[in-house]
């Protein structure tokens, strides 16, 4: 699996071309991408971080970190996912990131997603799907999805970047990720739904020897 996280990672550098300011995701996956990123450093004029870790790791190599206000769009966006399915659809916000995540997906023209093989997957929502919700609307959103038949848990001990709360979602079969999406954007309370449909992948990159690009 860590291999295979490397290899998608060192495969995505392909896509980084001179002068790009570089979207730069959260995860193991992403940290390798970053390792990476290092050694071309010069090359580059900037990142733009979904997160303070990865912030971290790219200030600890000297590499610029920009404000996405300042850089306008964004020519890629380089992130890991918890899922992906043959439609490029995704599940993210594993590592609590997902908010700042779908903003740079968003403004992203090109988004290319760096797997490992475990993470394909026919059908999304074996991993709980992770939802951003502010704090005092905890209990109403856990309430509204449990209606719609799911089985949200409060994952203990992490407030996001933004200073909320993420539920995990277990029990969904999701056969249509776009509606699922739209439907849950509704609820108030709800900040940031960790599927990504309506701004899927453009391009995934799966870890195995040589990588599959598809
Ligand atoms: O969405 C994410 C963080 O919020 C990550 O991309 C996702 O959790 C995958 O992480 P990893 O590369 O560690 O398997």
């Amino acid at each position: 699996m860590t291999e295979g996280k490397r290899l998608a990672a060192e495969k995505a550098i392909e896509y980084v071309e001179d002068g790009m300011i570089v979207g730069v995701g959260t995860g193991s996956t992403v940290a390798y991408f970053i390792d990476a990123l290092a050694r071309i450093k010069d090359r580059i004029a900037g990142t733009v971080s979904s997160s303070v870790k990865s912030t971290e790791h790219l200030q600890s190599y000297g590499i610029d970190v920009l404000d996405l206000n300042e850089t306008g769009p964004l020519s890629i966006y380089i992130d890991g996912a918890d899922e992906c399915d043959p439609n490029k659809f995704l599940i993210k916000g594993g590592g609590a990131a997902l908010t700042r995540e779908k903003i740079l997906a968003e403004a992203s023209e090109k988004f290319v997603c760096i797997i490992d093989p475990s993470k394909r997957v026919p059908v999304l929502g074996k991993f709980p799907l992770p939802i951003e919700v502010i704090p005092m609307a905890q209990s109403l959103v856990a309430r509204a999805i449990t209606k719609i038949g799911g089985d949200p848990r409060l994952r203990e001990g992490v407030v996001t970047d933004n200073g909320n709360a993420i539920l995990d979602v277990h029990g969904l079969q999701i056969t249509d990720p776009l509606a699922l999406e739209q439907s849950l954007n509704q609820i108030p309370g709800i900040v940031t739904v960790g599927l990504f449909a309506r701004r899927p992948a453009d391009i995934v990159i799966e870890g195995t020897e040589p990588p599959k690009v598809w």
